[in-house]
Parts: C-alpha cells; structure tokens; sequence
C-alpha cells in the first residue's frame, strides 16, 4: 500500500510504565566560525501540497541537490524532535548500560559481510584493533527478530526503537524514494517497488546507536584526526541525524572537505552506490568522513543515530533503463563509482550484485589508525597533490579522497 497523503506523522508506543531514563545530555553547538558545507533543505511535508507546483519545484530542487553534491537536509519529516531525542535518550542508555558479558556475546563480526550486534572501540574487525574510540550497536532483522540479541537495559524501549526504524524505512524512506522516482521520471513505486528490501524495519539495511568518544591522543597520532575514511554508503539512502557535535565532512566540487552544520530535528540524507549506479550516474553518491570536531567540541562525546537503508541484495547493480530521463539524456559517467561501473560492464566483465558489493566493502574495511595501508604506495595515491584512497572490489577501482 503506497504511503498514506498526507501522511500520517509517527506515533511511537507510549513511554510511560516503563523506566525512566536520563534525557539526551545535548553537547553545544560550536562557537566557533566555520566554513560549513551548503546543503539544500528539502521540507518533505510539501510533497503532500495539493498545489502540482509546489510538487514540481519540490522534485526540480532535488535533482539539482543530489546532482551536485548527494547531500540533503530533510524537514517536517513526520518525528518531532522531542521523539527524536528520545530516540538519542534510549541510544545513550543503551551504551552507558550494556554489560560486559553482553559486549562479548554481541559481539559482532564484519568478517561475514554484516555488522550486526556491539561494536568495540577497537577497529572494523571482529579481532580487537588500535583503539579508535567508536562504539555501535547495530540492529539488523536479526536483532529485530530476537530479543536475545539486544543488550537487556533496552528490551523495555525495544517497541520505540522498532517503531521508529519502521516508520523512518516505511513513511520517511519510501516518500523520499517516491521524490527520487519523479526525478527519474518514473511512476511514484519504481525505486520502492524495484530496489528497495522491504522486509522487517530496516529490511538488508540497519539502525545503528554510534558513539565516538572524544579523540584518544594515541589514535590521533595515528589517524591525523580522521575518524572514518573518506568513503560513499554503498547502499541506497542513509538517513543521519544532524548531531552538534560536527563532525562529518562532506567533499565538495571544490575538493574541499566541510562539515555539515548542526541544525536540530533535522534529518540528513544521503545517497548510497546502488543509487548512483540505478540512476544511471544522474544522481551522486555522497563522499564523506568524520573528522576531529573543531576545538571547542574535542571534549565532548558524539551519538548519531543512522539507519542504513538497503537494496534487495539478489539484485544486480544496474541502471534503470526504464528511465525517461536516462534515454533522453544518457548516462552521466565523467566520475565516480558509475564511471567505474560502466567501465567494467562495457567490458563485458560481470558486475557484483548488491550484496556481494556490500558485504565485499563490509568484510574489509580500513582502520583509520592503519599507519601501514594508509600511505601512497600501498591504499593511497596522489592526484594533482591531493590525496586519494585507491582500493579495488571486485575488480572495481574505488578512488576517494582522503
Ligand atoms: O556518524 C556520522 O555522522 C556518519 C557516519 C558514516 O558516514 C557512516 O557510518 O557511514
Ligand atoms: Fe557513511
């Protein structure tokens, strides 16, 4: 059944008999001047507008937004931001309360392709790396399926967890796939119908409760201030929270790294691979890191919320050929990963499907305190002295700046 209009804002299951848990200890927003990033913002209750031009203008904005950079403010969602920051209140609990034995129970084990379960501050690997003061807990169908796989302190929460993840894949997710549909000229359901997984809350995709503490000395030393590699999300859309404590970049066409500045409730979009790839090259993948946050805010610790959404991983990655726009006006394939994709399938090498291609990148990731790959001549080169991670998947050049 296609999204409700208009549709229905979120009505998460009632709080009250359960616990009380402390409120989200909001770290402020930095006082200090920066050159931060331009992003359009997109108010998501306009789609809703009776008026075919508001509609328009709507659809014409986003094209022009995700073309240029892949980035997105998004507003009047449907959560308010007191549901948001209990949904921070619940992350928080959930990282100051779990026990030991269920760090190690829960362990996780991106070795098999997914992240599921508890994440150490200790690398992208199951085996214990350099410290890099990451935590997560991430919840795939899996978690969703069986309590047992959640830390205890968050069973009595679990229904406003599930509900939300519902609500932001089902309504927020689908609405703005519904926007991404009109760009290509294709019926409302195309990209919901044909690419999106649907089962569960966060279908192949998953919700994650991260938590950087503040930069140790020792892995800064190592990592130069880098928390995540610059990289694209190689999945459909993935739907951030704006945090105050800035710390993610984004690249401009300027080549130039920015932070994305603070704005409350907001939700920020961006767009994975199998997008860029289904689009044909029309829509960009958005280059982004976590970086060091400017002075005033090194003390404080940073949660995000992030709920990954994912494509049906059977699929192979291609383009939508369906498309109007990409018969009227061809591929857009100058740069980035559609370059690279269209390359390999013009030589007539078989492409990865969507879950070989997420899993590959899942199965090796990087450790930014990595002093050995991370040097020109082993993962990065230099291109018009600017940096670059050079790395291949399945044959596939991946080229990103550091
Ligand atoms: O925490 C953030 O703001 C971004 C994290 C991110 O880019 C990722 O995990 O893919
Ligand atoms: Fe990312």
């Amino acid at each position: 059944m296609p999204v409700s209009k208009p549709a229905a804002p979120f009505q998460p299951p009632s709080s009250e008999g359960k616990c009380d848990i402390p409120e989200w200890e909001i770290p402020p927003a930095t006082q200090l001047d920066h050159d931060f990033a331009e992003l359009h913002t997109l108010d998501l209750s306009l789609l809703d507008s009776d008026d075919p031009k508001v509609v328009d203008d709507l659809v014409q904005m986003v094209k022009t937004a995700i073309k240029e950079d892949g980035f997105l403010y998004v507003k009047n969602y449907g959560v308010s931001i007191e549901q948001l920051h209990r949904q921070f209140a619940i992350a928080q609990y959930n990282h100051r309360n779990i026990s030991e034995e269920e760090q190690e129970r829960l362990l996780w084990h991106p070795e098999t392709g997914v992240y599921s379960g508890y994440k150490r501050p200790y690398g992208w690997k199951r085996e214990k790396q350099a410290l890099d003061g990451i935590k997560h807990f991430n919840f795939y169908k899996p978690e969703f399926d069986e309590i047992d796989r959640i830390p205890e302190c968050i069973h009595p929460f679990f229904d406003e967890i599930t509900a939300f993840c519902n609500y932001m894949s089902k309504s927020v997710n689908r609405r703005l796939l519904t926007i991404l549909s009109r760009v290509l000229e294709l019926d409302d359901e195309f990209i919901w119908r044909t690419a999106q997984s649907k089962q569960g809350p966060t279908g192949e995709g998953y919700f994650r409760h991260a938590l950087f503490q503040p930069l140790a000395s020792e892995t800064k030393e190592l990592s130069k201030g880098l928390r995540m590699h610059g990289h694209c999300d190689f999945g459909m859309l993935t739907l951030l929270f704006s945090v105050p404590v800035s710390s993610l970049q984004i690249w401009g066409a300027d080549e130039r790294w920015r932070y994305v500045k603070y704005e409350p409730g907001a939700l920020v979009v961006n767009l994975g691979e199998t997008l860029e790839i289904l689009s044909g090259g029309h829509f960009k993948a958005t280059r982004h890191r976590v970086f060091e946050p400017p002075e005033d805010q090194r003390a404080f610790e940073r949660l995000s919320l992030v709920i990954f959404q994912s494509s049906i991983g059977d699929l192979m990655m291609q383009p939508a050929m369906e498309s109007p726009l990409i018969q009227r006006e061809g591929f857009v394939n100058y740069q980035g990963c559609f370059k690279e994709y269209k390359r390999f399938r013009d030589a007539g090498m078989p492409v990865p499907s969507n879950r070989q291609w997420r899993e590959g990148q899942i199965k090796d990731g990087r450790e930014v305190t990595d002093v050995v790959n991370n040097q020109v001549g082993k993962d990065r080169v230099e291109i018009n002295g600017k940096l670059f991670s050079k790395r291949e998947f399945f044959g596939m050049t991946v080229l990103l700046p550091v």
